[in-house]
């Protein structure tokens, strides 16, 4: 079974504001309320590839509710440990220019955070985990590394869309495939990229340092595959840009439901620059039919 960590879920609340000018009073144009969190959107995409998944985490308070009950309509198997603070709402302000605004997220107390490391007491080297986005404000800096060390010691294949300190502690026990964007690979390696070809050289820098594979995703510009033979370059495919939140979780979603079942790291690319396309296209999170327009329309350059 595939299992997706969401530590800190979120309720997205995506407003279209046109012209928007701070100090002003505006009426919305459109509005999207709905769960997010990196790993959660991961489970969404999974399902709409066919890929059942078990989507964990920590939800608390009327927001963890609408969480577990959202996930619930989708049939989503979800199994959130219960904490008694609020999950956090984040804010994205649709105008002229993307705004967005990330509350920190609530804390979990120690017997809460047992509670959850409890659901891995039976994992085993056929399932899967997938660890996306920012912990709780709570949680020891190396939270991850300590689940991850966990995984690794049972012999756990995984994968993790995770940042800085965390991205780099993770790549010793060798991910299966990690998907940092061009300015998370920045932050890293201390560098401000201005070209994608900048890039190329600290991508490889991660499977040097033990990922099996990576993707950089690099928005309008596309995205980049390293695997141990080939450097692959995927263009960006033309459209328009509905909501791009979640582009990124829907690029891990479709690389692992499909390395899983095929274990070709260019076909599970493409599938994943297909479905990061489509939720970029998209409203919300994208269906499998907008998957399967996009799939086709996928270039794969080998650069190196
Ligand atoms: N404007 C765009 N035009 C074409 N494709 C896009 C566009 N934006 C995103 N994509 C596709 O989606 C992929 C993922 O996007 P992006 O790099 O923005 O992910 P991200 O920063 O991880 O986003 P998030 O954290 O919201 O999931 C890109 O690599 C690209 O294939
Ligand atoms: O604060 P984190 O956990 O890094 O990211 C949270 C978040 O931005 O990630 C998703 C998009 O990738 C959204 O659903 C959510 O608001």
């Amino acid at each position: 079974m595939i299992y997706t960590i969401t530590l800190n879920p979120t309720i997205d609340y995506i407003v279209n504001v046109p012209n928007l000018t701070l100090g002003k009073s505006h009426h919305m144009q459109s509005e999207l309320i709905r769960p997010g969190g990196k790993g959660l959107l991961v489970s969404r995409v999974l399902k709409e590839l066919d890929t059942p998944s078990i989507a964990l985490g920590f939800r608390g308070g009327f927001t963890g509710e609408f969480v577990r009950d959202y996930l619930d309509e989708l049939q989503i198997i979800n199994s959130f440990t219960e904490i008694a603070e609020r999950t956090r709402i984040n804010l994205v302000l649709k105008s002229d220019q993307d705004t967005e605004i990330s509350d920190y997220g609530p804390s979990a107390s120690e017997a809460e955070v047992k509670e959850f490391m409890e659901q891995f007491d039976g994992i085993s080297p056929q399932d899967f985990v997938v660890l996306s986005g920012s912990k709780l404000p709570s949680m020891p800096a190396d939270f991850y590394e300590q689940l991850i060390r966990l995984l690794a010691e049972e012999g756990v294949p995984f994968a993790c869309d995770i940042t800085k300190e965390e991205l780099r502690n993770s790549l010793q026990y060798h991910p299966l495939v990690v998907k940092p964007n061009q300015k998370e690979v920045g932050d890293l390696f201390g560098k401000k990229f201005e070209t994608w070809q900048e890039v190329v050289p600290y991508g490889k820098q991660l499977l040097e340092a033990g990922a099996q594979h990576a993707i950089v995703s690099l928005g309008g510009d596309g995205a980049l595959l390293f695997t141990p033979r080939e450097v692959i370059y995927a263009p960006p495919v033309p459209g328009k840009v509905g909501n791009p939140v979640g582009a990124g979780d829907s690029m891990v979603a479709g690389f692992v439901g499909t390395y899983l079942k095929m274990h070709d790291p260019v076909e599970a690319f493409r599938v994943a620059v297909a479905c990061g396309t489509a939720t970029a296209f998209s409203s919300d999170i994208a269906t499998a039919s907008e998957i399967q327009v996009q799939l086709p329309r996928v270039v794969l350059e080998q650069i190196e």
